[in-house]
């Protein structure tokens, strides 16, 4: 069994979408970034990463590279899923925060889950996702950016 984590930080700012969890979630602002901006599957993608001593999602999704531009964050998941699967390891479960102050993500829950379980080719029931607001504190508090945080376990087949 190996334990990782995974912290991510985007800017909320106009005119972008808000993609989390691989939702499109309606919002006045959305997160700026040389992809999706997916902030939640950017965290859940280092904490496997980490898990698997593999560094993290810049050093296999470089931002200066021009394929990445955009790209859907599901997608850089499925990537590091055939990481994992190549390194012998299955998903145990992975438990995610997300820091917004708004909007309000409890309805949104439920489709991230299943999204990433489909991507991870694990059972929804290995997937949390939780959200806070920081009660108005600090840059999510002030609606400036928003942050999640992952922690994983990782199981090796017949271990
Ligand atoms: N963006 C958010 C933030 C929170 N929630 C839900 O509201 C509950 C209360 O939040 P507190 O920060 O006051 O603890 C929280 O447990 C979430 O269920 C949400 O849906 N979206
Ligand atoms: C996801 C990548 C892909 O180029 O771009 P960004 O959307 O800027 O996200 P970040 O969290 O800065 O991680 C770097 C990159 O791997």
């Amino acid at each position: 069994m190996r334990i990782g984590f995974g912290y991510d930080v985007h800017k909320l700012v106009e005119n972008r979408k808000l993609i989390l969890g691989g939702v499109d979630v309606t919002f006045e602002k959305g997160l700026l970034g040389h992809s999706d901006a997916d902030v939640l599957v950017h965290a859940v993608m280092d904490s496997i990463l980490g898990a698997l001593a593999l560094g993290d999602i810049g050093k296999h999704f470089p931002d200066t590279d021009n394929k990445y531009k955009d790209i859907s964050s599901i997608y850089l998941l499925s990537q590091v899923y055939e990481l994992m699967e190549e390194a012998g390891y299955t998903i145990g479960n992975i438990d995610v925060t997300v820091a917004a102050q708004r909007p309000k993500l409890a309805p949104y829950i439920e489709e991230m889950r299943k999204n990433i379980a489909n991507t991870l080719h694990t059972s929804i029931d290995n997937i949390n996702v939780k959200a806070t607001t920081t009660e108005w504190l600090g840059f999510e508090g002030r609606e400036e950016g928003i942050s999640s945080y992952s922690v994983c376990m990782l199981k090796k087949e017949n271990n």
